[in-house]
């Protein structure tokens, strides 16, 4: 369960014109308790999506409210959280950071698998599960993108996270790749919460937040949340 009291994120920003600093609001506040396993969150660009991603595995701390999962505080027990909760960003550049796939997923499982023999068998299993089995030494870059952002994927999962966030995975993907990420993340155990500008794949949810300058404007079952977040974008709704 993932609980979200009063949460409010500020940041400095320069004023108008380049003018002094002072505190912005980003989000908040807000309250949440997300218990569905498939969670999606849509929005403008710039409305706070990325930002409440981020609170829930301790990659943004709530300047006031607090964030749990499962009971840990993400301000206070951020190691245990970023265990229990895995993030995968929009550009699985940003994510990837040894020269093979089977590199990169045994990375992630060192803590886990110290005996290296052990964490390689490991993580060629972790690559065949997503259909980069044969791809598991080629260079990275000779990935596509849709490869790399099922490899950091692959990566993030090894370690069996109970949630995973996701901030736009199929951004920067062609229709094929999309559909493969998509289905790949409809089929996981896990509790999904993924950030997305598909509205197909938001409808596929079972619970819908829209975002709209830093607020939770709307929540609730998909199809609904969706016609609100269209109506939001064309101006015929204004919360
Ligand atoms: N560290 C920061 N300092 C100042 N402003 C920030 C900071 N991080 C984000 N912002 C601003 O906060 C707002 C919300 O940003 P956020 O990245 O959460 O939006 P988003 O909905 O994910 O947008 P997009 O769809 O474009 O990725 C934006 O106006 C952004 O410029």
């Amino acid at each position: 369960m993932i609980e979200l009291d009063d949460v409010v994120v500020t940041a400095w920003s320069p004023g108008p014109g380049g003018g002094d600093e002072r505190v912005v609001r980003l989000l908040g506040p807000v309250t949440l308790r997300l218990a569905e396993r498939r969670v999606a969150v849509v929005g403008a660009n710039g409305s706070g999506k990325s930002t409440l991603a981020r609170l829930l595995n301790g990659l943004v701390l709530p300047s006031s409210g607090s964030v749990r999962v499962d009971g840990l505080d993400t301000a206070t027990d951020g190691a245990a959280v970023r265990r229990r909760v895995g993030f995968v960003f929009t550009d699985p550049n940003a994510q990837i950071v040894m020269p093979t796939p089977l590199e990169d997923v045994a990375l992630s499982l060192r803590r886990r698998f110290p005996d290296a023999a052990e964490r390689e068998v490991v993580a060629r299993a972790a690559l065949a599960r997503f259909g980069l089995g044969e791809r598991a030494d080629v260079p990275v870059h000779a990935l596509s993108g849709g490869q790399r952002q099922l490899l950091a994927i692959a990566a993030v999962l090894a370690v069996e996270p109970a949630v995973l966030v996701c901030d736009e995975p199929t951004t920067l993907l062609d229709l094929r790749w999309r559909r493969t990420v998509d289905d790949l993340l409809a089929g996981l155990d896990q509790q999904v919460v993924v950030v997305t500008h598909d509205l197909d794949a938001a409808r596929r949810a079972d619970r819908v937040l829209v975002v709209h300058d830093g607020q939770v404007v709307h929540d609730g079952e998909p199809h609904a949340a969706v016609a609100h977040y269209e109506a939001l974008m064309s101006g015929e709704w204004v919360p």
